[in-house]
């Protein structure tokens, strides 16, 4: 057995995203250096906004603390089958709350959305979100699974995490990379998903997770057993100290795993 995952909670939004940051940038450091390019994929829900507080501050000015988004190439670790103005597009969502706001003077990152060709077919439009991710990691045939040097998810109340539902037939896939979905329990129904192999490849796993309301399932996911069946815990499981959490004190209330404050 390897480590488990990191479990960092804050007393604030702030402090949060001043660690979030730091963990980003470190990073995109490091990704930077291997391979001179940094890519993430991210999710929707609050974590746009919570990304926007940690990363468009300007920093302290030196090299370590720049974001360098022209750099970035951003991917989405789950999105909807809506066009890409739709209120319940994780696209929008991220470009209203997160990139619009990034100077424009400032360097831009490259972002992959889905193609909205494909909105009737969720097959068709996995498997073309699928051939965006072949594009930029190379071809198929040389690499087995895409690495992202970083994704940064969030955490339903049900344990969910990208659109990965907890019992769902899409958590035994072991080759596909990106999944469509029709059934999610969760509005709206159709969506792709990344792979759960997909999803616990990467570099580094960063999850955002805040608010009293998260305190019940992170117990589930940390302290019990059927925890970890929970897609949350088989990424927690699957990807171990690969994993960390960022969290606040309601969200971990009564948690007995032990967590960390402060990260600098
Ligand atoms: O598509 C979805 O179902 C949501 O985007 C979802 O995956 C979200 O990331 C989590 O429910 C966490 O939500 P919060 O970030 O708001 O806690």
């Amino acid at each position: 057995m390897g480590k488990p995952a990191n479990l960092y909670a804050f007393e604030s939004a702030d402090e949060l995203a001043k660690n979030l940051r730091a963990y980003v940038l470190d990073a995109q450091n490091e990704s930077l250096q291997r391979h001179d390019i940094f890519r993430v994929a991210v999710s929707g829900g609050s974590l746009p906004k919570t990304l926007a507080k940690a990363l468009l501050p300007a920093g302290n000015g030196s090299e370590k603390d720049t974001a360098k988004f022209d750099k970035w190439e951003i991917f989405y670790a789950d999105e909807r089958a809506v066009p890409l103005d739709h209120e319940d597009s994780n696209h929008r969502l991220v470009k209203e709350e997160w990139l619009d706001q990034i100077p424009k003077e400032m360097p831009q990152p490259t972002v992959f959305p889905i193609d909205v060709k494909y909105l009737n077919d969720t097959q068709e439009l996995a498997d073309q979100y699928e051939q965006t991710l072949v594009k930029q990691f190379a071809s198929r045939d040389s690499v087995k699974l895409p690495m992202f040097d970083l994704l940064l998810l969030g955490c339903g109340p049900d344990g969910h995490t990208c659109s990965l539902f907890p019992g769902h037939e899409l958590l035994r896939e072991t080759t596909g990379w990106v999944l469509p979905i029709e059934d999610s329990p969760k509005p709206p129904a159709k969506r792709i998903t990344l792979s759960l192999p997909v999803a616990t490849h990467g570099i580094k796993i960063g999850f955002v997770a805040t608010g009293a309301g998260k305190k019940d399932i992170m117990r589930k996911i940390f302290d019990s057993e059927e925890g970890h069946a929970l897609p949350c815990g088989l990424v927690n499981d699957m990807a171990q100290d690969k994993v960390s959490w960022f969290t606040d004190t309601p969200a971990i209330e009564g948690v007995q795993f032990p967590s960390r404050r402060g990260l600098l």
